[in-house]
């Protein structure tokens, strides 16, 4: 199984240069793995990683709210994506063929492993001629593609040629079908500039050529290249698992909401979300509001504590996600199943709205865990600000740049002072972004209709202008 064999030591650190992460990594790893964690230590680290960051007057003056008010301090949006993807380790390689990599992951550059064009081709159909024409027409029949070696052609001759085809030695263009006439054993035609609908050999790249970077998706153009490349098999990292756990007693999973019970909004879109992030999920399970639970499974039957079902989804996955119960609620069980287990939480709280009580951390055997909302838009947000860099992470896929995906604001929208705002919008024009509205935490009908997510960073005044968008992944 994967999880088995997945590096335990924190390797990516380096190879993503994200130094700041790599030393609070190493502050944590003591007192956080020593057992039924004090949060209190993973705060303390989540803190010493905000204060390398470039926001330390408004963390400082955030973290005195806290203290007085006596809340922990949330991560910073920024640095919660760069943990997220840290602490999604890559998972080990492996090499498949060509039908079963779509949608994994590239662990090693495609290189070319031959020219292309592998040879001199026939970019139209017409005849490869010699010299300035007229030209007489060679006896031998046509050049067809699919044939070894064709005879030269010798100086004032021409013959048919098929798209494909690979050029006679001696050829010094090709005369499209539609610009030649041929009577009795002649071609006529314009004289076609040297080297003209001739694809040199190597023309798109020679053998050993860099095609496509580690970390790129398997699309079906990457299938496409790779094949045309001279590949059978592909080496890949695979679309990670997620096992799922929605909790919460009051959810229904069918009809109209009753008693005081309403549908489970997050079970239906949190699987077709994974896969657009190319993830693979294995399962998710509505298991209502379970007891914490121990570490110690010989304490009860298999399954009736959040620990049991924690510990049997990491067991099949590679990246485990819970729903709801991540706040202080009298039945909001997952820090104390997390504590229980001894977990790490390297995000405990991000300094987004909506969602601002998820979290991210790591069970004992190094599966990683991302703590929803159960607010369903809250939900999206973590999707969007942990789970997306954590799936990264185990497939080796790049954080995207900030600055590709810009936009500006049709309106001015506004910000909260202490935490990035993720507020749902439609791209009505190119370059444009217009908020959709119906963007309270519990809302999904904004989101529903928005094709991107405007990030708007805390601020006093509303935002204006040129704004970050994060995809939507679709199925
Ligand atoms: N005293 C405080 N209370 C709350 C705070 C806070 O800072 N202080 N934060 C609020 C925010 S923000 C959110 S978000 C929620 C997070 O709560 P939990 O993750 O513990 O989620 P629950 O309490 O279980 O549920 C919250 C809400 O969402 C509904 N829900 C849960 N799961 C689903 C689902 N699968 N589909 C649809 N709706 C779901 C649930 O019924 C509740 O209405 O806490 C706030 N409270
Ligand atoms: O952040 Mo909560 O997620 O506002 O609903």
């Amino acid at each position: 199984m994967a999880n088995s064999s997945r590096p335990r030591v924190p390797t990516a650190a380096g190879t993503r240069g994200s130094t700041a992460g790599a030393r609070v990594e190493g502050e944590a790893g003591p007192a956080a793995t020593a057992g039924p964690a004090d949060p209190a230590d993973a705060r303390g680290t989540d803190r010493g990683e905000e204060r390398t960051g470039a926001h330390r007057t408004t963390d400082d003056r955030h973290r005195s709210d806290h203290e007085t008010t006596g809340h922990h301090h949330d991560t910073d949006w920024e640095t919660a994506h760069r943990t997220a993807h840290r602490v999604g380790r890559e998972l080990p390689p492996r090499a498949v063929s060509l039908t079963e990599a779509i949608g994994h992951t590239l662990a090693e550059p495609l290189t070319a492993l031959t020219d292309l064009p592998a040879f001199d081709t026939a970019a139209m159909d017409g005849w490869a001629v010699s010299g300035p024409g007229p030209w007489g027409l060679e006896p031998g029949g046509a050049v067809l593609a699919g044939h070894d070696h064709p005879a030269p052609l010798a100086d004032g001759l021409a013959v048919p040629i098929a798209t494909g085809a690979r050029i006679p030695p001696g050829t010094t263009a090709v005369l499209r079908r539609e610009r030649g006439r041929t009577l009795a054993d002649r071609l006529r035609g314009p004289n076609p500039s040297p080297g003209a609908d001739i694809r040199p050999r190597g023309q798109e790249c020679r053998t050993g050529a860099g095609l496509l970077p580690a970390g790129t998706p398997v699309t079906p153009a990457v299938l496409g290249l790779a094949a045309a490349a001279g590949y059978d098999r592909l080496t890949v990292r695979p679309r990670p698992r997620v096992a799922v756990l929605v909790l919460g007693d009051e959810l229904l999973h069918r009809g109209l909401p009753t008693g005081g019970r309403i549908r489970d909004a997050i079970g239906p879109m949190i699987g077709p979300w994974l896969t657009g992030l190319g993830a693979e999920p294995v399962s998710v399970r509505l298991l209502g509001d379970l007891p914490a639970g121990s570490a110690d499974r010989a304490g009860g039957p298999r399954g009736d504590t959040l620990v049991e079902a924690l510990l049997d989804a990491a067991g099949s996955a590679d990246l485990v996600l819970t729903s709801g119960g991540t706040g202080a609620g009298p039945v909001d069980r997952v820090h104390p199943a997390l504590r229980a287990l001894g977990a790490r939480l390297p995000v405990d709280g991000v300094a987004v709205r909506p969602g601002h009580p998820m979290l991210l951390a790591e069970l004992p055997d190094g599966v990683p865990l991302v703590g929803l909302p159960g607010n369903p838009l809250a939900a999206v947000s973590a999707v969007l600000t942990l789970v997306a860099p954590v799936l990264r992470g185990l497939t080796g896929r790049p954080e995207p740049d900030a600055d590709t995906v810009r936009a500006r604001l049709t309106e001015p929208v506004s910000r909260h002072p202490r935490d990035v705002r993720l507020v749902p919008v439609r791209l009505p024009a190119p370059g444009w972004a217009e908020p959709v509205g119906w963007a309270g935490p519990a809302m999904l009908r904004g989101i529903a209709v928005a094709d991107a997510v405007a990030v708007l960073p805390p601020g006093p005044a509303p935002a204006a202008g040129r704004v970050r968008l994060l995809e939507l992944p679709r199925p």
